[in-house]
């Protein structure tokens, strides 16, 4: 067994998948947030998020390190209330209620996964909805359902900014989407649904994955399992964009789309890190902007 990969021929077929990056595109959105909160601290308000965390999870954590660096940059104040691992569901349905009612606050996210006995919809209840920048309320989720307006939640509406980004047509094409969070997989299916697409869902009773992945114009991944998206589960051509973020034993984070197999494959791929996450943390400060606007 060799121990590094030989470099893939000029001219062969891996130089087709094009690398769709959201780096640029966050940038894009960090800076209307930046103009946004200047022109909102000139009228004597200054944008703030609050951030939940009752979890020691690895995926969370380099997500709230992210949306910290990303707020401190761009104007935003961003408080970090972390409850505890050992937290009880009472704990952080009092955190949410208080800064529910705190008129400085203009956002509220509730991060995943929650200690055990505590349930993410019951609790998410309990964040006002108009200060649910990340669609969790059930009744910003049945608004989203229903068409209204509301906020999606801000992976969601990534993977949205993306597909728009790079000028993917959405409307009449088949969309597969494997996962179903309601953080995640669910909103994304709803999001393209309202784009007119034609949408199936995965999940992990779905027998024989491929089948399903394999008739996908634009194959959307958000699972949590590195690897689980391969060659053999995509059609030459497909858009695949891979939200998938674990954490990997070199510190680093992998996606769920084997990388080197679907290269070549795929017209376009989003790479992991790099892809749907800056994106996701850009529009969660844009969302508490929006939320902040309407409060002035
Ligand atoms: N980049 C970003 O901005 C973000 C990245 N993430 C990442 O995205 C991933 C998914 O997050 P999240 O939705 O919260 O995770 P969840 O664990 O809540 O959901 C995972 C989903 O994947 C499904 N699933 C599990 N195994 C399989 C399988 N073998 N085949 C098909 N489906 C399967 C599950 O199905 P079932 O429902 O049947 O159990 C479930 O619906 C994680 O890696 C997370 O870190 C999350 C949010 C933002
Ligand atoms: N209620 C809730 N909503 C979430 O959206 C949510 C959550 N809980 N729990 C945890 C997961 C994980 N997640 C990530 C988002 C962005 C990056 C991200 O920005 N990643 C960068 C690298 C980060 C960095 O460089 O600091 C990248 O992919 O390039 C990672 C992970 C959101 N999640």
């Amino acid at each position: 067994m060799t121990t590094t990969e030989p470099p893939p021929p000029a001219g062969s077929a891996s130089e087709t998948t094009l690398r769709l990056g959201g780096v640029e595109l966050a940038r894009g959105i960090r800076a209307q947030v930046s103009s946004a909160a200047a022109e909102l601290s000139l009228a004597g308000v200054t944008p703030r998020l609050a951030v939940v965390v009752a979890t020691d999870d690895e995926s969370s954590a380099w997500y709230v390190r992210s949306i910290a660096k990303t707020a401190a940059k761009s104007g935003v104040s961003c408080d970090i209330v972390d409850v505890g691992a050992d937290a009880t569901a009472q704990d952080v349905r009092t955190a949410l209620e208080e800064l529910s009612n705190d008129t400085s606050v203009h956002g509220i996210i509730l991060q995943t996964p929650l200690p055990a006995g505590a349930d993410f919809e019951d609790l998410a209840a309990s964040i006002d909805p108009a200060k649910d920048v990340d669609g969790a309320n059930p009744l910003s989720r049945g608004r989203l359902g229903a068409g209204l307006p509301a906020f999606a939640p801000a992976t969601a509406a990534a993977v949205l900014a993306l597909l728009d980004h790079y000028e993917v047509p959405l409307a009449g094409r088949t969309c597969v989407v494997v996962g179903r969070s309601n953080v995640v997989g669910k909103p994304a299916a709803q999001l393209l649904l309202r784009r007119d697409a034609t949408v199936t869902i995965c999940h992990r009773y779905t027998e024989d994955l491929a089948r399903y992945t394999r008739t996908a114009d634009v194959l959307v991944v958000a699972v949590g399992r590195p690897g689980l998206i391969t060659a053999q589960h995509i059609t030459e051509g497909a858009i695949v964009i891979d939200v998938g973020t674990t954490p990997t034993a070199e510190g680093g984070l992998a996606g769920d789309v084997d990388e080197t197999g679907v290269s070549g494959l795929a017209r376009g791929l989003t790479p992991v890190p790099g892809g749907v996450g800056p994106v996701t943390t850009a529009l969660l400060l844009h969302h508490t902007i929006r939320s902040a606007q309407r409060h002035a």
